[in-house]
């Protein structure tokens, strides 16, 4: 049924206590020039959550989704997981893989989309990880996903869901991670953004009008990121007379900080100061339609 004879589950990872926050903040930020003034921001956005980030959470109910998925059709393979920058660390659990006696495993990243963050970077992380550990598995890269409708139906329902929670001549804001300008292939990542957001809106409420925004920057204020900002678009609607707003997510997979943060706190609280009403839809997390999608690609590479 497929080459492959695990599958692993790669993510960004998370801190899970208050003293994790700062050596979590210092493995992503290593070697980038991201100013001090902001990681101590971001510090402060987990400790509002007690220095747990969800994605871990988030990552193990992925991982049992998937399970799960594989049980009810009869695939039996098991499913690993490791992280970018937090426990468990991809090196680690490509060194347990190989003492399982794994081949050849498939990774399925969570994050949907080409471009350096979302997928050069994922990569980069295998490619090291292999070389940390003699006699590593091959690892597949799962292609991306933003255009698949495991990802897209999922988002069609929560912006549905999102609009019925709204007065009517609601705005619909698609969010995503900003990312440096000089960022390579960010063409491609705004390019595949643009279409995820146009497919969901046509088809959760034709006519609504929409726009793409991002959230999350950290550069220095020198550097051109993708804008605008979620929160300076809130105040233009504001000023013409827009009075509610309904973010959707399409740059990420799950509920982690940059949205239960970034969405639910930051722009939350713009759009209350502006009188817009303003709701958040949600992402695919563990639902089904979701989950299949690492046995559908793995599928499809055979
Ligand atoms: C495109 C993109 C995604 C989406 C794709 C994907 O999901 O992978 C994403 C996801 C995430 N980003 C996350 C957290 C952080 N990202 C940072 C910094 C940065 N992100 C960037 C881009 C992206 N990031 C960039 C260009 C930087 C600048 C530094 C660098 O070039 O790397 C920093 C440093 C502090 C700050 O500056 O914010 C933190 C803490 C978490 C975990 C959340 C949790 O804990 O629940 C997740 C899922
Ligand atoms: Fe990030």
């Amino acid at each position: 049924m497929t080459s492959h004879d695990a599958l692993l589950l790669l993510s960004f990872g998370g801190p899970e206590g208050p003293e994790d926050v700062i050596p979590f903040l210092e493995n992503v930020t290593r070697g980038r020039n991201i100013p001090r003034e902001r990681l101590e921001k971001v510090g402060e956005h987990y400790h509002l959550f007690g220095g747990v980030s969800p994605i871990n959470r988030l990552c193990r109910e992925l991982k049992a989704a998937i399970e799960a998925d594989f049980a009810a059709h009869g695939v039996d393979l098991p499913v690993y997981w490791g992280n970018r920058n937090w426990t468990p660390y991809l090196a680690d659990t490509v060194r347990q893989m190989r003492d399982d006696g794994i081949r050849r495993a498939a990774a399925f990243v969570t994050s949907a989309y080409s471009g350096y963050s979302t997928n050069d970077q994922y990569l980069q992380d295998i490619a090291r990880a292999r070389e940390e550990v003699p006699g590593a598995p091959e690892i597949d890269k799962l292609p991306v996903y933003c255009d698949r409708p495991g990802f897209l139906d999922p988002f069609v329902d929560a912006t549905r869901d999102a609009l019925g929670r709204l007065p009517g001549g609601a705005r619909l804001l698609f969010t995503a991670h900003s990312v440096p300008l000089a960022q390579p292939n960010r063409e491609l990542y705004v390019a595949e953004l643009e279409e995820a957001a146009r497919t969901v809106a046509d088809r959760a409420a034709p006519g609504t009008p929409w726009d793409l925004v991002y959230q999350s920057r950290s550069g220095p204020p020198s550097q051109p990121w993708l804008e605008p900002q979620i929160t300076d678009h809130l105040e233009k609607l504001a000023g013409e007379g827009v009075r509610a707003a309904a973010a959707v997510p399409i740059g990420f997979v799950s509920d982690h900080m940059e949205v239960k943060y970034d969405l639910d706190v930051e722009a939350a609280g713009r759009a209350a100061d502006l009188g817009i009403a303003f709701v958040r839809a949600a992402t695919p997390g563990g639902d089904p339609r979701f989950a299949a999608l690492p046995r559908l690609l793995m599928e499809e590479g055979n």
